[in-house]
């Protein structure tokens, strides 16, 4: 089969390889679609993440769908022919977080894409039925490919406990804030705030249902939120990772308001005013890759509460990834797509 890895920073080699065969409890699928994620670029670009280092050929993709092909002798909750997104951390079952259903805190995790594990950039991918699910008709695979950027979103949402009518402010317009703008939206946020510093990204958030967009450049954050809002939103997510944004985040909640931070700022240390969060009495919490989303995800996309489509800038071959992963770089992006047929 073929298949594309990361052998360099900025290199990739196309590869030819042995068709995986699956084992017992899993299923071959021929992958259709896998969108391009930020931490594909990273990977791209820097060949390390923190103190993960791209050591041997890595293939990349972990937003992923396709076609079953192939089941193993033990699989009956998908068959030969379903389509599926392939949920891309394989947890290791026995831990007190998977043991407690928080299996995306599993130390022991293989994650698609990341030094160990290979990605979804090939024709087929061997992966445990229990983590692939089966998409409705309705929902297309390039759609299905995005359950994973929407799972963080979800992962957010829960994380944030949000309530019917909450004020919810979204740092970042990229295809994580996007996605969890819709899913707060779906769990009762009646105002979405949504700041970015690329204007065509708040427009096009506006149009999705933001009822305010803040340009960060422009305007001070905080007292536009409080102008708007009296004494803040009840909950801010974080999620562009950049650390100015971080400390504006951390200042918009209202008191007993609530922070999730999505945003990785993986090489910056981040101010804060740990004085004024305690004064305010302001819960802050990370939100790491999900647990127990995906049918959810499918759940969302079906009831036409996320756009995934909307987000998809641009389309491009496998053959054509180098290309695509330059596209996908332009700040005015927010997801490029690679169609494996
Ligand atoms: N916690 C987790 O499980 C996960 C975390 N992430 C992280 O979430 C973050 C967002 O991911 P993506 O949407 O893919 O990233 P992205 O880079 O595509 O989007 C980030 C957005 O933030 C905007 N931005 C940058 N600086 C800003 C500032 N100072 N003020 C306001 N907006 C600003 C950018 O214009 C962009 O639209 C990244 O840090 C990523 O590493 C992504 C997936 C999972
Ligand atoms: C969950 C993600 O998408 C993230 N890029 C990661 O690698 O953890």
């Amino acid at each position: 089969m073929k298949s594309t890895a990361l052998v360099d920073a900025g290199t990739f080699e196309v590869e030819s390889r042995e068709r995986p065969q699956p084992e017992a409890s899993e299923v071959l699928v021929d992958v259709s679609d896998v969108g391009i994620c930020g931490s594909d670029l990273h990977w791209y670009d820097h060949g390390r993440m923190d103190d993960r280092i791209v050591e041997d050929p890595l293939v990349l993709g972990h937003e992923s769908a396709g076609r079953v092909i192939e089941v193993g002798r033990d699989v009956d909750r998908v068959a030969v022919g379903d389509e599926v997104a392939i949920e891309p951390g394989v947890p290791c079952g026995r831990c007190q977080y998977c043991r407690s259903g928080r299996y995306n805190l599993c130390q022991d995790v293989a994650f698609m894409a990341t030094p160990g594990t290979d990605g979804a950039f090939r024709e087929y991918v061997a992966w445990p039925a229990d983590f692939v699910y089966r998409l409705p008709s309705s929902i297309s695979t390039r759609e299905g490919a995005l359950c994973e950027p929407i799972s963080v979103g979800i992962q957010a949402v829960r994380r944030a406990e949000i309530d019917v009518g909450d004020t919810v402010l979204v740092m970042g317009a990229g295809p994580i804030g996007t996605l969890a703008m819709d899913v707060a939206k779906a769990a009762g946020a009646a105002n979405l705030v949504v700041v970015d510093i690329v204007p065509s990204k708040l427009d096009r958030a506006a149009e999705r249902g933001a009822t305010l967009t803040i340009d960060a450049r422009e305007t001070d954050v905080a007292k536009a939120v409080r102008d708007e809002f009296g004494a803040g939103v009840d909950v801010a997510i974080e999620a562009t990772g950049a650390s100015p944004a971080i400390e504006v985040t951390l200042d918009a909640p209202r008191p007993d308001g609530t922070v999730v931070l999505i945003g990785l700022a993986p090489d910056e240390t981040v101010p804060m005013d740990t004085f004024e969060l305690v004064r305010r009495q302001i819960d802050v919490r990370g939100s790491y890759r999900f647990a127990n989303t995906y049918p959810t995800a499918i759940s969302l996309l079906t009831a036409g509460e996320v756009d995934a489509t909307g987000i998809m800038d641009f389309e491009m071959s496998f053959d054509r990834i180098g290309d695509a992963f330059e596209r996908a770089k332009e700040p005015d992006v927010i997801k490029g797509m690679i169609s494996m047929d």
